[in-house]
Formats: C-alpha cells, sequence, structure tokens
C-alpha cells in the first residue's frame, strides 16, 4: 500500500460529547497523541457518536471499509454501565480479536487507577484494519497507547497496512529484524 494514503480513524463514544453537552476532548487527546508518536504522512477521519451499538458498528465499518483507515482508536463506552456497548460492537465487527493488547492495556492502567479493571476494552482486525478501544477518561488515552503501541506498526504491516515508521523519542516500535525497512 502506499504511504500517502495513510489513514487513522478516530471514533469518540459518548453520549454527551455527540450531544455537545460537553466538549470533546478524547477525539482530540488520540489526534494528538498519534501526531507525536508518527513521523510516516497520515491524516485523521474523526467521528462523534452516541454510545448505540449499530452505529458504532457501522462507523466501524464505514472507515475500515470505505475509508480505508490501517488503524482506528475509538475512545468511550468500555465501562460496564447499561448504554456502555463499544467492546460488542468491536467484536461484531471483528474477523479476529488480538486479546493481548486488552490484557496489556488493563494492566498497564491498573498503576495509575483501580477502577482499570471495569474497562473491558478490546482490540481486533476487520480487513486491513487494526481497532484499538481506549477507555473515555482522556488521561486514559495516552496511558493504554504507551502500553501497547510499540506493537502496532508491525501489527499493520502484518494486515497489509502501510508501513508506519514513529518517532523513536516518543515511542519506539518493535519489528523482528526481517520486517524492518532498509534505511
Ligand atoms: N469524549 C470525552 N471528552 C471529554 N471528557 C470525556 C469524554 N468521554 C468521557 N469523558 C469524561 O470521562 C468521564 C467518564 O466517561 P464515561 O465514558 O463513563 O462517560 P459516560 O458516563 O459513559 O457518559 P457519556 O457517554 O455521555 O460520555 C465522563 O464523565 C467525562 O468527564
Ligand atoms: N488508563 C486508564 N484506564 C481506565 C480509566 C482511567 O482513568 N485510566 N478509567 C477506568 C474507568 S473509571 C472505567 S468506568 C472504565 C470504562 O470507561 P469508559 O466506559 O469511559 O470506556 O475504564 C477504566 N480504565
Amino acid at each position: 500500500m502506499e504511504n500517502s494514503a495513510i489513514k487513522i480513524g478516530f471514533i469518540t463514544v459518548s453520549d454527551r460529547a455527540s450531544r455537545g453537552e460537553y466538549e470533546d476532548l478524547g477525539g482530540p487527546a488520540m489526534q494528538e497523541w498519534i501526531a507525536k508518536a508518527l513521523t510516516s504522512e497520515w491524516q485523521p477521519v474523526a467521528r462523534v457518536i452516541e454510545d448505540e451499538q449499530t452505529l458504532i458498528e457501522s462507523t466501524l465499518k464505514e472507515l475500515a471499509d470505505q475509508e480505508g483507515c490501517c488503524l482506528i482508536l475509538t475512545t468511550g463506552g468500555t465501562g460496564p454501565a447499561k448504554r456502555d456497548v463499544t467492546p460488542e460492537a468491536t467484536e461484531a465487527v471483528c474477523d479476529k480479536i488480538l486479546d493481548g493488547f486488552a490484557e496489556q492495556m488493563r494492566a498497564v492502567s491498573l498503576q495509575y487507577v483501580p477502577t482499570a479493571i471495569l474497562s473491558r476494552q478490546i482490540a481486533g482486525i476487520r480487513g486491513e484494519s487494526l481497532i484499538i478501544n481506549l477507555p473515555g477518561k482522556p488521561s486514559a488515552i495516552g496511558e493504554c497507547l504507551e502500553a501497547v503501541f510499540p506493537a502496532v506498526p508491525y501489527c499493520v504491516d502484518l494486515i497489509d497496512g502501510p508501513y508506519l515508521e514513529t518517532d523513536e523519542s516518543f515511542v519506539k516500535a518493535f519489528r523482528p529484524k526481517h520486517a524492518k525497512k532498509k534505511a
């Protein structure tokens, strides 16, 4: 895939942010983190939507299948409350679930807050897109991404996505030797 076409999806799942009852800080926080992490050129595709499973599923499909985002980050709707259904929607649209991402994000998050165990966040693959759920608290975004992002570029390689390059002073991507592009 041509690197000039790198698209990253950002979905804020929040009833109140989608209704304008508070400013969405999650979407911008995800974009700012990715802007620091990637040196490859990329463009954002951002959405702010309600906690509705069918809407979350259709938005994930749109960003994966029509927009061609190689990475889609969601924030919000991962908890135990009735309207928290982001993991269910993610699971419904994914071909494969990558349990290790969620295990690692929760383990690291527990160092920040004991309620980290309340997040049911998952990650998975739909076609050529990697989808990662993040909790709704804007501060959780960096805490979780820092924990798993080193594995993201190689994961995207493995699903035939673009070669993502990172700023090593911010986050160092790990790729096996054979998968590294020659400088
Ligand atoms: N997108 C966001 N922008 C700013 N703050 C947020 C956002 N999402 C969540 N928060 C903050 O984190 C807290 C916990 O988020 P949580 O996802 O539990 O909200 P919620 O109770 O599901 O309601 P809603 O879906 O309306 O955001 C919120 O009360 C809010 O202060
Ligand atoms: N790193 C991190 N993880 C976190 C949190 C946090 O503040 N930081 N909040 C927890 C809380 S309080 C909840 S209820 C769950 C689910 O949040 P969500 O429904 O907003 O996705 O994420 C948890 N995971």
